[in-house]
């Protein structure tokens, strides 16, 4: 099936960018947003709220309207936080076109359901779980939208929905690989904005390299650990949606995982940071739900684990160091495991 025009539900700085990405590889794009302004913005060509500074393609249009947004759309981009995915998808469900392909690029679980965003899409929409892809990648927003080159992974049960859809947001700067692991794409997605908050709060605290580079291979230890354990290929998480988007999102202040623990570090609450950070930060909302998910399937995630301490129980940043490297050290036969 050649995609030829789509919808992006979610006029936030991804949801502007990947239409941007969509539109750069010649689609025709309707954006739908619930915020009149920013709708106005984009229908003026800058996402002023969201994007500032960058020009978005005359093939863009947005609506505060979802039924205009999805009429004769082929496929449906649903780029709301993980918390408003169950809510736009099952509005957006019945105006649907029948034979579109819905593609989700929240990264993180619902919380109570402890649930994937594919998992979410495919209750609220009651699509077959092969008309409904997962994008994931190193994919900070705002170097995409400047259109610094990256990749990212397409992943869906079925493989000829992934290529139609990598064909379709295929484009100079932005280049889609194809998977059939959806589950081991949403959980890198979804865990690595947790250590992001942890490698945050170490840099804030004015530790170097050293403990960057632990943490985030140990970090990738962890979601690895967790990822398999569920079903997912041990290969997803030496890729771009596991290592490749961790190392993106552990470095880079354009990340609000990152960011927000940099600021914890220096010293400012949660709340603080949390004001401060310019759109969501699903690390905060997805660590308890990563960590409940982890310890119903008996899974080790320490550093999740402190992250869930510091922003649900109060600990404080220098008690989140102490309790990583005060773990006592478990011999796995000749190996000595220190994190
Ligand atoms: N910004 C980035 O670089 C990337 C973000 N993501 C993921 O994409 C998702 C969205 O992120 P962003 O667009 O950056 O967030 P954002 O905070 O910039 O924008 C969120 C957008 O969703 C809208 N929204 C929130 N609740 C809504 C609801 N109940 N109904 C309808 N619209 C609602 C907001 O009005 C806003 O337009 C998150 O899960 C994020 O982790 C994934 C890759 C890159
Ligand atoms: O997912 C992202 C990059 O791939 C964006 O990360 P943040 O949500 O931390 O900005």
């Amino acid at each position: 099936m050649e995609i030829t025009h789509a919808a992006v539900l979610g006029t936030g700085a991804w949801g502007t960018t990947f239409a941007k990405v969509l539109a750069d590889a010649g689609l025709t794009v309707s954006m739908w947003g619930r915020s009149a302004g920013v709708v106005d913005f984009i229908n003026s060509h800058e996402n002023s709220t969201y994007l500032p500074g960058i020009d978005l393609p005359g093939s863009i249009s947005a609506t505060g309207d979802l039924g205009v947004a999805l009429d004769g759309a082929q496929m449906v981009a649903v780029v709301v936080p993980v918390a408003a995915v169950r809510e736009t998808v099952g509005r957006a469900a019945p105006l649907i076109e029948d034979d579109a392909v819905l593609l989700t690029l929240a990264k993180g679980l619902e919380p109570g359901s402890l649930t994937t965003v594919h998992e979410v899409a495919r209750e609220a929409s009651e699509l077959p779980a092969g008309r409904i892809a997962v994008l994931s990648g190193p994919n900070l927003s705002r170097e995409i939208a400047a259109e610094n080159p990256t990749a990212t992974v397409i992943a869906c049960q079925d493989t000829e929905v992934a290529t139609s859809i990598a064909l379709a947001c295929h484009n100079p700067y932005f280049r889609p690989y194809v998977s059939q692991d959806v589950l081991g794409c949403e959980i890198a997605g979804a865990t690595k904005n947790v250590i992001a908050v942890a490698i945050g709060a170490a840099e804030g605290m004015g530790l170097g390299m050293n403990t960057r580079a632990t943490l985030i291979t140990r970090g990738l230890a962890e979601i690895t650990r967790l990822g398999t354990t569920l079903g997912a290929d041990p290969g997803t998480f030496s890729g771009l949606a596991g290592v490749g988007d961790l190392v993106a999102t552990c470095s880079s202040k354009l990340s609000r995982n990152y960011s927000l623990g940099l600021r914890m570090g220096r010293g400012a609450s949660l709340e603080e940071a949390l004001a401060l950070s310019p759109g969501v930060v699903e690390g905060v909302r997805s660590a308890k739900p990563v960590l409940d998910l982890a310890r119903a399937h008996e899974v080790d995630m320490p550093i999740t684990e402190a992250v869930v301490r510091v922003v649900h129980e109060g600990a404080t940043i220098q008690e989140m160091g102490e309790m990583l490297l005060a773990r006592p050290q478990k011999m796995d036969g000749w190996r000595i495991e220190l994190l």
